[in-house]
């Protein structure tokens, strides 16, 4: 394809560091793609020599398809493109030793990370979750910002303050003898890595010899030091990024990272890109007043050469069930007329819960479609649990699943008896199941929480050996027998009706279980660890939600849709509580956030954009009458066309009109 010179100028200058600084759609990342070419094709450096950092596995597995395609197999082996996260995964992969932890670590999410959390404060913070999730996030942010308990221990102020940091402490220790790590980790502990060891530092300094980055933007500030300690002195490096596009403030994104570059690195050549290639005019006309309403560090101009192309058009339903019916008829219609097809669609949403009427609107109408994020079977908790005992009656060894069931259903085997266990199995290197039949443990562990943990693992190879000996069916019926995990659903979930639906998700899974087992006509009979892995790899395929490309309509949040582009865009809940959302309203950054979020689904859409919002919505249990998002009132009301069910004129012509102000749009969307 052929840059434009600007693009070109960006992709052509390798002697230093390079800022590319452009809005949405002017080709960014396409210059990171065509730059890695550059750099094989023209400038001698090694495929494996360079590394790409994107926001998304899935961004990163299109652009190293991209590049495979430009410059053949062979060329591209062994370029690195991946996330932050993935990076830093790798390195702790390889630095394992020198971090000391265990080469078999095991990697805690969101869900593991809440319950060791609940477990450690189950005094001090008494199972109160809001103050579990703050403290969650206190420990991220502090990882995010490079600082280590004695720091926030003695920074802490407020003596909730003092609890969180002093929670942390234990935390991290806690992880460290589960021999475990948590996603901010994956970033922290390679850059303070590289930052204490010189030997260390220069060997990726060596290994990375020219760093891109996309979506700069949402860069946080451990991230961005891990930048700076791989490019080093020699700071040969390209990021890219828009201000506008910044939507992760709430995870420790720091959009000052990018003046902070300036500053880091005096030689900084910063390109502006101001041709827009995604979008027709109007949609990006709108985009850009839009987000003239806030406050700006850079300026940026963005034009577009495509045609002016058709209005947004507005549809006001009754309430979210008539919202999601008038998308899918709106979308079919279209399709018909445009002859397009279902993957040029997207459905754009604030929070993944609004998914779920999509969802069905679309099923009972037989399109295809794709959600990117949600949440899918296997990573529900319930079926998590399932799969954890599974794969410890297979391998007993598998210290993630021990920790993740051990407790649960409850066996009254507390943090204490587990840090204690983890810290001999260390110490002993052998896995906590392992550890649990030494006589050594005892000289530790002793009392009831010594009896607890070998009851629990005596249990364990009674079943497995019966799994073993006899038939894999049995085992795994009693095994659900015996933990009694309805109980256990019951009186943990929100309601009786919560714990059937997670009950019936057991029931579905122990289904295929056993259908596996037994094999039938196509499929030949397997043992329980082929079903496990079988399962486990269905886990990735699912949450590999990257492999189908198929004809599917597209579902997914704003934040989802970073980096993307459709043809048709249907953002809905275009009302204030949702967007912005109901949490932000009445703070300004934070409706700065949001007015950015907004921006960025603007952004996506090519060629039509629609807009969905309804009159009535059911929010919390309660039935409220949402006004008109501000967003929508504040875009050029020329290039809207507005749908309402009377055929009135739109809010604004009215209030236009009427001169009454916001009063009047209020009357009618309560009409
Ligand atoms: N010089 C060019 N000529 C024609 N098309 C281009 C050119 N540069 C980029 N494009 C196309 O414009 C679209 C947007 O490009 P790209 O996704 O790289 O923009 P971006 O700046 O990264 O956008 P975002 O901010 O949304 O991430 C893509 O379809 C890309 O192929
Ligand atoms: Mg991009």
């Amino acid at each position: 394809m052929k840059m434009n010179p600007r693009q070109d100028e960006a992709v052509k200058y390798i002697s230093g560091p390079c800022l590319v600084l452009a809005g949405a759609g002017s080709g960014k990342t396409r210059v990171i793609t065509t730059k890695i070419a550059h750099l094989v094709q023209n400038c001698s450096y090694d495929a494996k020599n360079i590394a790409a950092v994107t926001f998304t596995n899935k961004a990163a597995r299109e652009m190293k398809e991209r590049i495979a395609q430009t410059l053949g197999k062979k060329e591209a082996k062994g370029l690195m493109v991946s996330t932050f996260h993935t990076l830093g995964l790798n390195i702790i992969r390889k630095e394992y030793k020198t971090l000391g932890i265990k080469q078999a670590f095991t990697l805690f999410d969101d869900q593991d990370q809440l319950a060791l959390l609940k477990e450690l404060t189950q005094e001090t913070l008494e199972e109160d979750k809001e103050l579990i999730d703050q403290l969650r996030s206190a420990i991220s942010n502090w990882k995010n910002e490079l600082v280590l308990p004695p720091q926030a221990i003695a920074r802490a102020q407020m003596p909730q303050d003092k609890l969180f940091a002093q929670c942390y402490d234990d935390y991290l220790r806690h992880m460290k003898a589960y021999n475990a790590l948590d996603f901010d980790d994956l970033i922290m502990m390679p850059t303070l890595l590289l930052r204490l060891n010189d030997e260390v530092r220069e060997r990726w300094q060596n290994k990375i010899r020219y760093l891109l980055v996309d979506e700069y933007q949402d860069t946080n500030t451990s991230q961005y030091e891990l930048v700076k300690l791989i490019v080093g002195q020699r700071a040969k490096f390209t990021v890219v990024g828009d201000d506008d596009q910044s939507i992760y403030s709430w995870r420790g994104a720091r959009p000052e990272n990018l003046t902070l570059l300036q500053n880091d690195f005096p030689g900084l050549k910063v390109v502006k890109l101001e041709q827009n290639y995604r979008s027709t005019q109007r949609i990006l006309k709108a985009a850009n007043i839009l987000i003239d309403n806030n406050p700006h560090e850079f300026s940026k101009r963005l034009f577009s050469e495509l045609s002016y192309g058709e209005p947004i058009k507005v549809f006001t339903t009754k309430n979210e069930e008539h919202e999601a019916e008038k998308v899918v008829s709106e979308l079919l219609a279209h399709k018909f007329m445009a002859r397009s097809e279902y993957k040029d669609y997207a459905i754009l949403y604030r929070g993944n819960h609004q998914s779920r009427l999509f969802e069905k609107a679309l099923m009972t109408n037989r399109i295809p479609y794709k959600i990117s994020g949600g949440t899918s079977f296997f990573s529900r908790a319930e079926i998590k649990d399932m799969m954890a005992y599974l794969r410890l009656l297979v391998n007993p060894d598998d210290d993630n699943a021990f920790l993740r069931v051990v407790n649960v259903p409850r066996r009254e085997i507390g943090p204490t008896t587990l840090e204690k266990l983890g810290n001999y199995a260390n110490l002993r290197n052998i896995s906590l199941f392992a550890a649990s039949f030494e006589m050594g443990l005892e000289q530790t562990l002793t009392g009831r929480g010594l009896l607890a943990v070998r009851g629990f693992t005596r249990w364990l190879v009674e079943l497995a050996d019966q799994e073993q000996r006899s038939d894999s069916i049995d085992a795994v019926r009693d095994m659900v027998r015996d933990i009694h995990y309805e109980d256990w659903l019951y009186e943990t979930s929100t309601s009786a009706k919560a714990a059937e639906m997670r009950m019936k998700n057991v029931s579905e899974l122990y289904r295929w279980v056993t259908e596996m087992l037994k094999g039938d006509d196509l499929d030949e009979e397997m043992t329980l660890a082929q079903v496990v892995t079988r399962l486990t790899l269905r886990d990735m395929l699912e949450r590999n939600e990257d492999e189908d490309d198929s004809d599917q309509v597209q579902l997914m949040t704003y934040h989802a849709s970073k980096g993307l582009e459709y043809p048709y865009v249907f953002m809905v809940g275009m009302e204030e509580g949702i967007l912005p959302h109901q949490s932000s309203i009445d703070d300004d950054p934070n409706v700065e956030e949001e007015r950015r979020l907004a921006y960025v689904g603007i952004t996506r859409a090519q060629k039509v954009l629609f807009m969905m919002l309804c009159k009535e919505r059911r929010q919390f249990g309660e039935v409220v009458k949402p006004e008109p998002s501000r967003f929508l009132l504040e875009l050029p009301q020329d290039d809207l066309e507005w749908d309402l069910r009377k055929k009135a004129d739109s809010p604004v012509e009215k209030q236009a009109k009427g001169k009454r102000g916001v009063a009047n749009l209020r009357a009618l969307f309560n009409k």
